[in-house]
């Protein structure tokens, strides 16, 4: 039996899950407010959050004091149930599992277990199959054995795969017992183990997001593959929020719609696919293999013809764009640079911000929309950006209520707009 001593945390508040690493490299820890056997109630979370996010927007306004920002555009949170993901440890104590958090840093014991029954940070749709897959799988030697974490991602509409990850191979035993789960649950499973992947239906899920156009029409709506293991935004409706910012903010700069758009880090096609309806042609670029196909499939579900993608990364886009390295998987796509008279450049890095070269290239663009996880490394690279262009805009989006981390997003302007198009090989 689990000891029913160890805390139950019932609303613990966010695993302090580093927000743009992929699923798989980002293991779920406990933290935070919010955290053991009490619910709080719907008052304090919001009177809670509301202090917690006016204490993020003062510490980046604090950080950024040393270059000149305009007013911070802040986007709240719904303080709850706002993530789409979210990964447990399976705890085992005799026969009896639970889903289980441990603190960074921490050794997984019994004295360090944070028992979780539900989970609020994630979507409602999780915490309602949460004590159900537990029941199911409770009750199924095979499915429990040397079970060692689940992995949930869901959409708004409650579409919702679950990656079994065990510490054995897995069999056909394994699977018949999953294929009736899944049915009997209504998901998608995929059971992981050592150098072992079985899908059981399918490895992606399908968001729909609605972007919110300029003021005064209607949001429009985008679909997005999201396969299994990607990067993908965790909280949906600020990624909404978000993508709709960027595009208001290309509009609103009164960028020529007949100008190209570069996008470096463009994952599959999130901020990509909207902004296209606001350029003559995107060409994107991505290191991950599983995104660049996931964006592949986005642009034809979304019939955007002006969208193009390579495999690339940031690194190997500058070597190709300074005309350094000449690369096949561009040739192969009839992809020349030359062609292109891009205007605006969108970057959407992970954590370590961009690389000294990049930097460079992106000094050359007129427009930069720059969207951030990490606000250290973003101060960091506007330091450098702001030598040739001024900081137009800024946001907090609140993608990770709760926790250390803020989410922002940037539009800078070149102060002496190169004459015909700086960009233009
Ligand atoms: C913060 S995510 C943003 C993805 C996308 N813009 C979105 O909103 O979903 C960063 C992306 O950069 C990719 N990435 C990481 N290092 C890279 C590099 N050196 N060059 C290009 N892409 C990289 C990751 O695979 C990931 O998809």
């Amino acid at each position: 039996m689990i000891p029913r001593n160890l805390a139950a945390v019932t609303h613990a508040s966010t695993p302090s899950q580093a927000p743009s690493e992929s699923p798989s490299q980002a293991p779920a820890k406990a933290s935070a407010p919010h955290e053991g056997p009490a619910v709080a109630s719907e008052t304090s979370v919001a009177a809670d959050y509301d202090r917690q996010l006016d204490a993020k927007h003062e510490a980046l306004k604090a950080l950024f004091a040393g270059l000149d920002i305009p007013a911070i555009e802040v986007f709240a949170s719904a303080p709850q149930h706002y993530r789409m993901r979210a990964e447990f440890r399976i705890w085992h104590e005799d026969d009896a599992i639970c889903y289980a958090m441990f603190s960074p840093g921490q050794k997984a014991s019994s004295a360090t277990l944070q028992r979780v029954e539900q989970f609020a940070p994630a979507c409602e749709a999780i915490n309602a199959l949460m004590p159900r897959l537990l029941a199911a799988t409770s009750a199924d030697p095979v499915l429990r054995r040397r079970w060692y974490q689940v992995e949930f991602l869901a959409t708004l509409s409650g579409e919702m795969l679950v990656t079994m990850v065990y510490h054995r191979p897995l069999d056909d035993a394994w699977e018949a017992a999953a294929r009736q789960l899944q049915a009997t649950l209504g998901i998608h499973v995929i059971g992981r183990s050592r150098g072992q992947k079985r899908v059981l239906s399918q490895d992606f899920v399908t968001e729909r997001l609605e972007i919110p156009g300029p003021a005064g029409t209607p949001a429009a709506p985008f679909l997005y593959r999201q396969p299994e293991g990607a990067f993908t935004q965790p909280n949906a409706r600020m990624c909404e929020r978000m993508i709709g910012w960027a595009c208001e903010a290309v509009q609103q700069a009164g960028i020529s719609p007949a100008s190209d758009l570069l996008e470096l880090y463009c994952g599959n096609g999130n901020f990509t696919l909207p902004l296209s309806r606001h350029f003559r042609q995107v060409l994107a670029t991505e290191v991950s293999k599983t995104s660049v196909q996931a964006a592949q499939w986005n642009i034809q579900a979304n019939a955007r013809p002006n969208v193009r993608i390579a495999r690339l990364s940031a690194e190997e886009y500058t070597q190709a764009m300074q005309g350094e390295r000449s690369f096949r998987r561009l040739r192969e796509q009839e992809i020349s640079l030359a062609e292109h008279d891009f205007s605006t450049v969108l970057v959407d890095p992970p954590r370590a911000g961009v690389d000294d070269a990049t930097l460079a290239l992106l000094q050359r663009f007129p427009n930069i929309v720059y969207i951030s996880c990490n606000p250290h490394t973003l101060c960091a690279n506007l330091d450098t950006l702001c030598q040739t262009h001024t900081i137009e805009r800024m946001a907090l989006f609140d993608q990770f209520p709760f926790t250390p981390h803020t989410e922002c997003g940037v539009l800078l302007r070149q102060r002496l707009p190169a004459s015909g198009t700086g960009t233009r090989r």
